[in-house]
């Protein structure tokens, strides 16, 4: 999809303003013909008539040229302005139906990069199109010819300005133009260490890490400002080139200009406005070459952005079609299901086999990095498995919609996000129609009625206004209340003390509508009292049946029980 379409609504703003700036442009072509009038016709001849009656004319022109140019700067905001909105509510709501290869392979920090300045850029090359796309081409073509009707050398004269003027912008425009992308990337990079470093403050500042993050950043800084400096320093020739220019063609109207007069073919009036016309020629000259800028640095932002819109998710986002019954023997059942990430090749998950039956527990453990959310993510169709099948209710998982797949399960990451709003608003994520008794039953379940007394309670970005293990409770209330017939805990219960640990592993051994749950944990004692228990390892199962079973059969298992025994102790 094309961002042009997202302009295609404002048709009317984009015929009537360039129209209503051309107006305007006539208007300002027309002055330097009266001015000639008032000087040659009037103060020359002493007619004071003649100068009243051009004034007059000179200030209605003005008069009229100021209106249209409200119209149409009227125009420009409201096209601009729309086909901003409109274009990053469309890239925002693309982002959300990325499955997360794509949101892998862009990364969270290009995202902000094109949704804000790269649509910004594209909202200033639509304004700018309103606004002088028509005007700057039509004045320098009437100045042209007006010089050419008052005098024929001055015509060629102006002619002759064109393309000189053109080759030094055009040479000053092919430098500056690659040195603009080198600025985007370090806008990236600078968008990256500063999200990270703010993300992590209290990181940084428990390793005492201030001065190597200031350091990081002065050095993105850095590079981002030269890079701008660099870009700048081209841009800052125009000027002074353009001044030299200017009063050295002026100089050459005023010479050839002074030996016509004497001749008689021209008149002082005339040269006035010669020089009126010139002076707009070069505006109009300068006009087309910043236009020529505004429009590359706009080709690229829609490259980037196009980018965003135009990429198919791996896994589709679809509605809810049907409720699964989950009435299989197996909930679920992984088939010598193997899985690498986008961004590599090595296998991260290597042939998995198991069933999960219905109505019982699973627990997962495994150290870390040995590939347990990875597992739980592709049990939910965030990432579809690089090989082997993946079964839930009997039926390939592939050929379950998104909304099936999810519908049915109640997930907890290992990170509980909860966002800006009160309890209610996050609670209600999870199940939009909850009435406040879910809300209170939700909250119950969950062990959160110690903390949460009013469902209006505030929760600040990120849930800081909450302990870390608050957020967990509150991120399984919000998993709760849609009553899942799957729940599944990746190390959720993690920043639990273990009496509440507990309490919540019953609860949800108690609800009926949860037909399985799934618990990841790396403390055995989480998972110890599970149906059934995967052992991961660097990505394969190496071993798998009770806590009592393995405690017999399981060298690695029992050597993760005896060191967390240790550790307890
Ligand atoms: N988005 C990703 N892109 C590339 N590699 C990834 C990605 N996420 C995880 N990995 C890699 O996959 C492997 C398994 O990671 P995973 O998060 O599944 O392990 P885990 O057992 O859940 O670890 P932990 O207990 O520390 O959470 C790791 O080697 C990790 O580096």
């Amino acid at each position: 999809m094309s961002v042009f379409s997202y302009a295609k609504k404002y048709k009317k703003q984009l015929i009537l303003g360039p129209a209503f700036k051309l107006m305007e442009a006539i208007f300002e072509l027309t002055l330097p013909l009266f001015m000639a009038y008032l000087i040659d016709s009037g103060i020359r001849e002493q007619n004071i008539s003649v100068v009243y009656a051009a004034t007059l004319y000179m200030l209605a022109l003005s008069i009229l040229g100021l209106l249209c140019v409200l119209v149409c700067q009227y125009y420009a905001a409201v096209a601009s302005q729309g086909f901003g909105t409109e274009l990053r509510l469309a890239i925002v709501k693309k982002i959300t139906q990325f499955s997360h290869t794509e949101i892998d392979e862009f990364g969270p920090d290009t995202f902000l990069t094109r949704t804000i300045n790269d649509v910004n850029q594209l909202q200033l090359a639509l304004a700018m199109l309103i606004r002088l796309v028509i005007r700057a081409p039509f004045l320098s073509i009437g100045s042209i010819v007006m010089a050419f009707t008052i005098n024929t050398s001055m015509g060629f004269i102006f002619l002759l300005t064109v393309p000189i003027f053109s080759f030094i912008l055009y040479i000053l425009m092919s430098k500056t133009v690659p040195k603009y992308q080198q600025v985007l990337s370090s806008i990236d990079e600078l968008n990256t260490v500063t999200s990270e470093q703010l993300t992590g403050v209290k990181v940084i500042r428990a390793f005492a890490n201030e001065k190597k993050m200031e350091d990081k950043s002065a050095k993105v800084s850095e590079k981002l400002a030269n890079r701008y400096i660099d870009m700048t320093k081209l841009s800052a020739l125009m000027s002074p080139l353009t001044l030299f220019m200017t009063n050295m063609i002026i100089a050459l109207i005023l010479w050839v200009g002074d030996i016509n007069v004497s001749v008689g073919q021209l008149q002082t009036g005339d040269i006035v406005a010669l020089i009126n016309y010139m002076l707009q020629l070069l505006a109009a000259l300068i006009v087309v070459a910043n236009l020529v800028t505004i429009f590359v640095r706009a080709f690229s932002a829609k490259k980037r952005v196009e980018e965003i819109l135009n990429t198919t998710p791996k896994v589709q986002t679809q509605p809810l079609d049907k409720v699964l019954p989950l009435e299989s023997e197996n909930t679920l059942s992984f088939q010598d299901v193997s899985f690498h990430y986008p961004s590599s090749s090595q296998d991260v998950l290597r042939k998995i086999q198991f069933d999960l039956k219905k109505g019982t527990q699973l627990g997962i453990v495994g150290p870390t990095g040995s590939g347990k959310t990875t597992l739980i993510e592709l049990i939910q169709k965030f990432y579809l498995p690089t090989d082997g099948t993946i079964l839930l209710d009997n039926m390939n998982l592939l050929d379950l919609t998104t909304g099936e797949v999810r519908e049915s399960i109640g997930y907890v990451s290992q990170k509980s996000v909860i966002f800006s709003g009160t309890i209610e608003s996050n609670l209600k994520m999870g199940f939009p129609n909850a009435t406040e008794k879910d809300c209170w039953r939700a909250l119950e379940w969950a062990d959160c009625l110690e903390f949460v007394d009013d469902l209006s309670m505030p929760t600040a970005e990120n849930g800081t206004n909450f302990s870390g293990g608050q957020r967990q409770r509150l991120a399984i209330a919000r998993a709760l209340i849609s009553q899942p017939s799957i729940m599944i805990l990746d190390d959720a219960l993690s920043a639990l003390d273990y009496k509440t640990d507990l309490a919540i592993r019953q609860t949800l051994a108690r609800l009926d509508f949860i037909k399985n749950s799934i618990i990841v944990s790396q403390r055995i004692s989480s998972v110890k009292e599970a149906d059934h228990l995967l052992v991961l390892n660097q990505g394969e199962i190496v071993a798998q049946g009770t806590h009592q079973n393995l405690m017999k059969q399981s060298k690695f298992y029992q050597q993760i029980v005896t060191s967390q025994e240790k550790e307890d102790n």
